[in-house]
């Protein structure tokens, strides 16, 4: 299944992806307009952390993945890095760090021989903090925030990064409604004005409906539908692929609205 063909940023052909040679993503073919948004939504295990991993270059894949038109294979690890921006879902947070120490680590990939941060990285790390509402917090220890704080660390790791293309793993994860809207806002903004293209999982299908141009639905590692989001939130799709009991709504502009009826 193809999303937005032409002029893609991001395509994949073919790709199948998963662990000691058992693949649980099969076969996905997809590509993403420059500057688009495409969440990958489906149940609990079906494949889309696997699938941004794959993408990533974290996993076993096979098929391919351009961006650009270009192989991302082809590009060795820090070039990779330059171009693909990644924030998972669970990551590791190292030891000791602070929150600055940990969003600069966004910037690796670009420091110069030396490998001493300029003072332009220095930059790009505060507006990331600033950003993301993490300034106050700036020298605290990672490890000391809470979970919401440091998920919207792990995404300012991502965006110091800079990268053209952003892979978010689940991004609202434990953040109440205010930071989550705040954050997708923020994803949103970086896409219009810079042409980041994004590619994120989100379980939560109303707000993935507010933010993507289109979803892209995985099932047991296939995907089994694409396109803009009111074609794809429909209450038969979503009994048929989650076996869930949903009725659809619509805000005041038109969004679907997905409300779990009991
Ligand atoms: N490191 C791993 N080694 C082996 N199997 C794995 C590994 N990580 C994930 N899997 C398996 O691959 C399948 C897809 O997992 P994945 O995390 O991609 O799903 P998901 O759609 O992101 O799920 P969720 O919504 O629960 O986060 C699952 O069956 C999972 O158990």
């Amino acid at each position: 299944m193809t999303v937005a063909a032409d002029g893609s940023a991001l395509e994949l052909r073919g790709l199948s992806a998963g662990y000691r040679g058992r693949w649980v993503v099969r076969d996905v073919d997809v590509a993403v307009r420059r500057g688009a948004w495409v969440a990958v939504i489906g149940p609990n295990g079906a494949g889309k952390s696997t699938l941004l991993k794959a993408v990533a270059g974290l996993v076993d894949h096979t098929g391919e993945v351009l961006l650009h038109g270009e192989p991302l294979s082809r590009l060795g690890p820090r070039a990779r890095a330059r171009a693909v921006g990644y924030a998972p879902q669970t990551p590791e947070l190292p030891e000791g760090l602070t929150v600055t120490d940990y969003v600069l680590f966004g910037r690796t990939p670009h420091l110069g021989p030396l490998a001493r941060e300029s003072r332009a990285d220095l930059e790009i790390v505060a507006d990331a903090l600033d950003r993301l509402d993490l300034s106050a917090l700036a020298h605290r220890p990672l490890r000391t925030l809470s979970g919401g704080e440091r998920q919207r660390a792990v995404l300012g790791r991502a965006l110091a990064q800079r990268a053209d293309l952003l892979l978010l793993d689940e991004p609202t994860t434990g953040l109440d409604i205010g930071h989550a809207q705040a954050l997708l806002d923020l994803v949103d903004h970086l896409r219009r004005a810079d042409g980041t293209t994004v590619v994120s999982t989100l379980h939560d299908l109303t707000l993935a409906a507010q933010y993507a141009d289109e979803l892209v639905l995985v099932d047991r590692g296939r995907v089994v539908a694409a396109g803009p989001p009111a074609d794809v939130l429909t209450a038969e799709l979503l009994a048929a692929r989650y076996a869930a009991r949903v009725t659809i709504l619509t805000t005041p502009d038109g969004a679907p609205v997905v409300a779990p009826v009991r």
